[in-house]
This record gives C-alpha cells, structure tokens and sequence, in this order.
C-alpha cells in the first residue's frame, strides 16, 4: 500500500505537487494518470525518497521510504530504465544490485526467467540492448527483492505492440498475487486496458480516485455513431436541431445531442435510410482530456515542445 498525506513539493515558486492525497491499495493495478508537468513523476520521486516534500507525508506499507528496513524487498521501482552501466552484463548489474542488498543470487535468475531475458543475452553488455530489453532488465531489477509495491513510471513508453501487450500481462499477474502496482503512463488507450484503478493528477492535485470503469461513466458522454448513404441532408436535418455533427475517426459521423432513437425518428420522418445507428460513451481518452484541459499547463514550452 501507499499512502500520500497532503503531499506538497514546492520548486522555488512552482508547485509541482500541491496537498495531494490518495491511496494506491494491493491486488490491483492503479494507473498515475495526468498531463506533462503535472507532477506525476515528482510525486514518485517522494514515494522513493528521493526527494524530501516542503509538506504533507507519504508512506509506503506503513512507512516513510528512508525508515523501510529492507527497502528493496519492499518496493520496487523503475523510474528511468537508462540507469544501467552500459558496460555491464544484464546479469552483472542484477547480481551487483542483489549482493548490496543482501539478495540471495539465485534471485538474479528467477527474475531474468520471469522477464524473458534469455541466458545468453543476460551475458551480453547492457549497452547494446534495444529499449524493449532495456525495459525487461529495468522491471527485472525492480522485481529483484521480490516486493510486494511496485512503481513504475511510463513503463510502456517507446515499446513496440508486444512489448507493451507484455507488461500489461506482467503488471496484471502481479497485481493478482496480491501486490501493489502503481503505474503512470500518459497513453490512455493502454490505462484503459491494463489498470482497474485511477488517479488523475492535473497542476500537482488530485483530479480524480477512482476505478476505471466509474471514472469513464461518470465522466463520459453517450453520442450516437450514425451511418447514412444521403449523409449531408442528414446531418443538415440533425443542426437544424441543434445536433453537434462531425466526422467520426472510425468512418461516419458522431452526433451528440439527440438520443438514438430522436435520431432514428428523424430519417425515419425524411425518409432517410440508415446504414448504422448506435449508441457510444466516449473513450477514457477524451473524458481525460476533458478533464485535464484546465489543468493542462501551458508553460513557454509548450510552445516550442510537441506533449507527449
Ligand atoms: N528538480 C526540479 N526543479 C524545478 N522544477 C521541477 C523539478 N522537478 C520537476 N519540476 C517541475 O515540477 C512540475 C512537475 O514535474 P513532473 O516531472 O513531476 O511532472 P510529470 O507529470 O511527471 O510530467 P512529465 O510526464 O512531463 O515528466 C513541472 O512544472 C516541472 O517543471
């Protein structure tokens, strides 16, 4: 479990994160979810003790980070899968990181088998790894103490379609043997697929706690997908109605406004023929964005810097 009480992080003037409360329980996957700058990985960073906050606390199963007697069989983190000595064997930086926390070194193995990475590429250099690899030795490690937290920020970031389909897998499994598995990713579409939990941060606060499922129904619209072969004359007759029509990425158009069956009344009134006429709630994506429009900080960079 971890638990943030009021947590503040101030930079200077800024606020990065800003009387933050909530709980990340076990036997579930929650996903950190919110905006460049929003703070998502400075409150992980307070989480890890690797910052001290200007307020508030934050305790992981029961303590602050510094006070954990064996920190590494308690919580295992993947901030910044980089920090590997390019020069090092996968397996060298994983028996070096096991004989400083006084690991046995048979975890070394078991924890390359859980990731797949194969024997004969754990003895190669770190250095030549792709960052899928890099990603499966960065996650090894965090697995390491065999802890019952796991932390990890933007796991997926930059992995191919199997790769992420992996830690999805992997991130469900150990959430299943009762684990706590926080995870930040700024690809809704992938959140939606793999965490059962949320919490939603916009300018360092919270913006929601909540399971995934509830977070979009409280939070999404219901709009009607809507196929006709005599399109236009039908999208006239719905603005006329003070329907809101535009062209849906999927093929057709979307009309919010009018219920499903106002829609299907209406052709039915024209005579218009419809080819598709169905009900659909927005996807956590555009209720996310939704949300975190306000909270969207628009700094100088923003400018210059396309957001992930
Ligand atoms: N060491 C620091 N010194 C000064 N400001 C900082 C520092 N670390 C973070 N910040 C600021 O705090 C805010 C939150 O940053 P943070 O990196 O935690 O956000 P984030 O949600 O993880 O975003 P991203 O996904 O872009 O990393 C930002 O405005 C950032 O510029």
């Amino acid at each position: 479990m971890i638990e943030a009480t009021e947590l503040t992080k101030r930079y200077g003037d800024r606020t990065a994160v800003d009387g933050l409360s909530f709980t990340v329980r076990p036997g579930r996957v929650t996903g950190f979810l919110g905006p460049n700058g929003a703070g998502k990985s400075t409150t992980m960073r307070l989480v890890l003790g690797l910052d001290r906050p200007t307020g508030g606390r934050v305790t992981v199963a029961g303590r602050p980070y510094a006070e954990l007697r064996a920190p590494l069989c308690t919580v295992g983190s993947l901030l910044d899968a980089g920090g590997v000595h390019g020069g090092r064997s996968a397996y060298q930086h994983l028996a070096a990181l096991a004989a400083s926390n006084g690991l046995p070194r048979r975890r070394v193995g078991d924890v390359l088998d859980l990731v797949g990475l194969p024997p004969a590429t754990a003895r190669k250099r770190a250095k030549g790894f792709s960052l899928g690899m890099g990603q499966r030795l960065g996650i090894a490690a965090a697995l390491l103490g065999d802890p019952e937290v796991l932390l990890l920020d933007e796991p997926v970031n930059g992995l191919d379609t199997e790769g992420v389909r992996w830690i999805r897998d992997l991130m469900k499994s150990l959430a299943a043997q009762g684990r706590t598995v926080f995870l930040s990713s700024h690809l809704m579409s992938e959140m939606e697929l793999t965490a059962d939990h949320l919490i939603v941060i916009g300018k360092g606060r919270l913006l929601a706690d909540t399971t995934v499922r509830d977070f979009i129904a409280s939070h999404s619209r219901v709009h009607t997908r809507v196929r006709a072969p005599e399109a236009e004359k039908l999208r006239a007759l719905l603005e006329a109605k003070g329907a809101d029509v535009s062209l849906d990425p999927r093929g057709g158009w979307r009309v919010d406004g009018p219920d499903t069956a106002a829609i299907g009344d209406l052709a039915r009134d024209h005579g218009l023929a419809l080819h598709e006429l169905a009900p659909a709630h927005s996807s956590l994506e555009e209720v996310y964005t939704a949300l975190s429009q306000d909270a969207q900080e628009y700094t100088a960079h923003a400018t210059t810097e396309v957001p992930r």
